[in-house]
């Protein structure tokens, strides 16, 4: 962070050390006007022990330290006040390295547990739950599953506290391996660091002494972006397309003044509510940042189509610029109707871009410094073409694209520099969230479950139907096309939604997965299920890894096409755009390049079959989450090494493309 600039600062971690480091190399006169204390009063002791450690050589008037309940440590003014502490409205930021998640003092972990915090937790990211009391599961009535991640299945419930509707995500970690509690436990760590209105509110957290889950209450969003967009009944205007991003942007540059990268950004993680509120979601990626690019961080980060190029070439050392490219994905995404880059590999993922976006120059490999990025050269020289992709576009949308999907990370500068680009400043404005149209339920998971109704309903004809003969059969056979939710899965939509209205049979449709849950009202207790979760967990992952994205050559993910919106920009033009391939069979769609082996490769976790190059981070078992991120990244470059030796091989693939 270098040397404290202002009296009103956020010191972005709780180690001593750095901190002792950065302040103690502070001028006198800076640091005596500060003050320093905790807040805690159960940990005054503790506090004033700290800012002993912390200050010692520093001549400091008064001071107040306060260790926050995401665990930053806080400096705040003194203002001589009867409280003797003035919280600093828009404190200047200087970011650290996150603080450790790792254990709190034992006394504060018997606290949380006597607050009904099961020590699974309190031991392993008692920072994460700090000053929180959790809630007890039947304060809640759970509906149905309105949403399914990687990492989590999502359900609709009442809080039966104030009778408000809200989301309960259960995430999936194993409450017995502490490096997966604390993977899980950064997500709820980062989303107490961040408070926005376009950021998704955590309310609130379910567990017990003895449970072994844990749910995270959010406000409930009726819609996702990518539901949105990829319903062909609904057209975004202008000024919709810039609310929509005026506030994505707004939200990230809040993440980003926070000292946090989302590193998943991609329409389904952007929900939105009846009013037309943009909020972005699924934190479970994030991680704080170190704005000097200091810390190393892996690249297996970002859902593969909204990835950007550093990351796809192995770059360690990244900020703000992923998120960013991400957004230039999702405006080219908004104008287009469909996924701008829809790679289907690694290899192909940066191909396209390159094709879009242009060959980086010399410059950029060397200043990459990425020994294996060179194998990744395209070998030839594309022509940067966005321009002419996006030429029914308006210009002030295109030249935001421009900016954003640049090769080079720092030309797409910041989430600020954004919302004052001309894109906003130019007429049509962007509208007021509140007069965007009211749209029916279409998240995913509605078009998932009116895929499984008609199918049951094909189902139902059965006989009759194969006797009225194909005609009729291929008229309400689903258009197939991958949502950018999960690249993992591909999954079918209807091309004209089918919106269910008997309430009875949608609750019953919408609840496919219904499982009961310990402790919620309307479901009885089961103590089993956590073990079956658990169980599943496991299957799940010794067997596959977990993705933030399709990655693996030859791995089981099928790729199909959004069906084709008449009515947006010239879609054939878009590189890699399948606008014909809407309904191709599997046998038809493009297969993925095989520059990387095909061989199962035995990673020290089981064999994982094909899926050897997974991206994301793994739940597995290591010392802590750095060194698993390491030895990832260990892996990549083993991967990449093979790559090279089959170069060859590959580059006369790469060059057919
Ligand atoms: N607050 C909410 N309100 C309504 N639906 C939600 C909410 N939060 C999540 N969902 C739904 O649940 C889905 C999964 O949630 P989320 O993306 O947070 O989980 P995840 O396991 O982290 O997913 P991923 O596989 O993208 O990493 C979302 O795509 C969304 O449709």
């Amino acid at each position: 962070m270098g040397c404290i600039t202002s009296k009103n600062l956020v010191v972005e971690d709780s180690r001593e050390e750095d901190l002792r480091t950065k302040l103690t190399s502070c001028s006198k006169r800076e640091t005596s006007e500060m003050n320093v204390s905790r807040l805690s009063s159960s940990k005054r002791v503790e506090g004033v022990r700290e800012r002993d450690k912390l200050f010692d050589g520093v001549d400091m008037k008064a001071s107040l330290l306060d260790k926050n309940a995401s665990g930053s440590v806080l400096l705040y003014d003194y203002d001589g006040d009867q409280n003797g502490k003035k919280k600093m409205e828009k404190p200047e930021l200087t970011i650290l390295n996150h603080p450790g998640l790792g254990r709190i003092p034992k006394a504060s972990e018997g606290e949380q547990v006597v607050a009904g915090w099961p020590t699974w937790l309190s031991s392993a990211a008692g920072e994460a739950i700090e000053g929180l009391i959790p809630r007890s599961a039947n304060t809640f009535e759970r509906f149905f599953k309105i949403g399914q991640g990687t990492y989590s299945s999502v359900y609709k419930a009442r809080d039966l506290t104030n009778q408000k509707i809200v989301a309960l995500k259960r995430v999936r970690f194993d409450s017995l391996d502490p490096e997966s509690v604390k993977f899980m436990a950064r997500e709820i760590l980062v989303l107490r660091r961040l408070d926005h209105p376009n950021v998704i509110k955590l309310e609130g957290l379910i567990t017990s002494q003895t449970s072994r889950s844990l749910y995270l209450v959010f406000e409930y969003m009726e819609h996702d972006l990518t539901g949105l967009s990829s319903d062909p009944d609904i057209k975004f205007s202008e000024p919709q397309i810039k609310c929509y991003m005026q506030q994505l942007l707004s939200g990230l540059d809040h993440c980003h003044s926070r000292g946090v990268l989302h590193r998943d950004i991609k329409g389904s993680n952007l929900l939105i509510d009846n009013n037309g509120i943009l909020k972005i979601a699924d934190w479970g990626l994030a991680t704080f940042f170190d704005s000097h690019h200091s810390v190393p961080m892996t690249s297996r980060v970002v859902t593969l189509w909204y990835r950007p190029p550093e990351l796809l070439l192995g770059a360690s050392h990244y900020g703000v610029a992923v998120d960013l490219w991400s957004t230039g994905c999702i405006l080219g995404e908004l104008y287009s109707g469909r996924p701008i880059l829809p790679g289907k590999t690694e290899v192909e993922q940066l191909h396209k871009i390159f094709k879009l976006c242009g060959s980086p120059s010399e410059d950029y490999w060397f200043k990459l410094r990425l020994r294996h990025s060179t194998a990744f050269r395209p070998p030839h020289h594309y022509r940067r073409c966005i321009a002419e992709t996006f030429k029914e576009c308006p210009s002030v949308a295109v030249k935001l694209m421009e900016t954003l999907l640049s090769v080079e990370p720092v030309h797409r500068r910041t989430a600020a520099t954004a919302l004052k680009s001309e894109f906003f400043s130019s007429e049509p404005l962007a509208c007021d969230p509140s007069t965007l149209p009211k749209y029916p339920p279409c998240k995913e998971i509605d078009s998932k479950l009116r895929d499984e109704a008609m199918k049951r309903q094909q189902e139902d004809a059965g006989g009759k139907e194969r006797k009225v003969g194909s005609g009729v059969r291929q008229e309400k056979e689903p258009r197939a096309f991958v949502s950018s939710k999960d690249n993992t899965k591909s999954h079918i939509q209807f091309q004209q939604g089918q919106h269910l209205s008997s309430s009875k049979s949608r609750s019953g449709l919408l609840n496919p997965h219904r499982e009961p849950v310990s402790g919620f009202l309307v479901f009885p207790h089961k103590q089993s299920e956590d073990v079956k979760e658990r169980d599943i967990y496991f299957t799940r992952h010794s067997k596959k890894p977990s993705f933030s994205g399709p990655l693996a050559p030859g791995s089981d993910w099928e790729v199909g096409e959004r069906p084709p919106v008449s009515n947006k920009v010239n879609l054939s033009k878009i590189p890699g755009s399948a606008a014909s391939r809407s309904s191709l069979s599997r046998d038809q769609k493009e297969k993925p390049v095989p520059l990387w082996p095909q061989k199962p490769i035995q990673d020290g976790h089981g064999s994982r079959g094909r899926n050897i190059h997974s991206s994301g981070p793994l739940l597995v078992s290591a010392n802590n989450m750095d060194e698993m991120l390491k030895e990832r990244d260990r892996k990549f470059q083993e991967y990449s090494r093979r790559a090279r030796i089959e170069k060859s091989k590959g580059e006369k693939v790469y060059a057919k493309q």
